[in-house]
């Protein structure tokens, strides 16, 4: 069997990853398996364990980086988040096409240790719109919004290293986008 692809959707908090996600995700043609990863965020109303995140403490996250667990991880904004490798190394030997979505400094590593991966990363119409974005969804205190807008100014100083850029500006239309560069990949 062919082995699946790796595909990694990039690009700073709030520019509307998680939206793009859910209108392809699905998509039967697709063959997509998300992985779920690990955080010692805390769970934000609405989201389901083993879902959403694996939810852990930093322990346990502290102790999945001494085992050589994870494909990459990184900190954001006082939390870890990362990758769980068997999982990932699991699905793409059953053919499925994975998927992260992930930051920029986790993806950096992915890039390093597997330079086939699909490197997609998100930009916003503007870095105002960012800002409206994120302050919208309402999720993080004011102090947390302006750390995560102050990390976007750096993460968009990557964008040149990624195989594919993505400008979020309907999220339909990047959904597209993105299901098109996957299906080219597949032939
Ligand atoms: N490096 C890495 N980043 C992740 C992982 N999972 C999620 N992230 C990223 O961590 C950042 C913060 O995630 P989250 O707190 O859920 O906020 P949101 O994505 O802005 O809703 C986002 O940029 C995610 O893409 C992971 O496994 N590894
Ligand atoms: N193209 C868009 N135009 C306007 N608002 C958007 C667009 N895409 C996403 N959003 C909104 O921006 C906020 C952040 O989106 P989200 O998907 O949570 O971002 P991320 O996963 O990258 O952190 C959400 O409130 C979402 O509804």
């Amino acid at each position: 069997m062919k082995k699946g692809l790796l595909i990694v959707l990039s690009g700073p908090s709030g520019v509307g990853k998680g939206t793009i996600l859910k209108e392809f995700v699905n998509d039967p043609e697709l063959n997509l398996a998300y992985s779920v990863s690990m955080t010692t965020r805390k769970m934000r109303p609405g989201e389901v364990e083993g879902v959403n995140y694996n939810f852990v403490d930093r322990p346990a996250f502290e102790q999945a980086i001494r085992d050589g667990e994870l494909l990459e991880y990184a900190e954001f904004v006082g939390n870890y988040y990362g990758t769980p490798l068997k999982n990932v190394e699991k699905l793409r030997a059953e053919g499925k096409n994975v998927l992260l979505e992930i930051e920029v400094q986790g993806c950096q590593q992915v890039m390093e240790k597997c330079p086939d991966a699909l490197t997609i990363f998100i930009i916003p119409p503007s870095m105002e719109e960012l800002e409206k974005r994120i302050r919208g969804r309402g999720t993080e205190p004011e102090e947390i919004v302006q750390q995560r807008l102050s990390k976007a100014n750096r993460e968009m100083e990557l964008v040149d290293q990624y195989k594919f850029i993505v400008c979020n500006e309907d999220p339909k239309l990047a959904a597209s986008i993105i299901s098109l560069i996957i299906k080219r990949h597949m032939e």
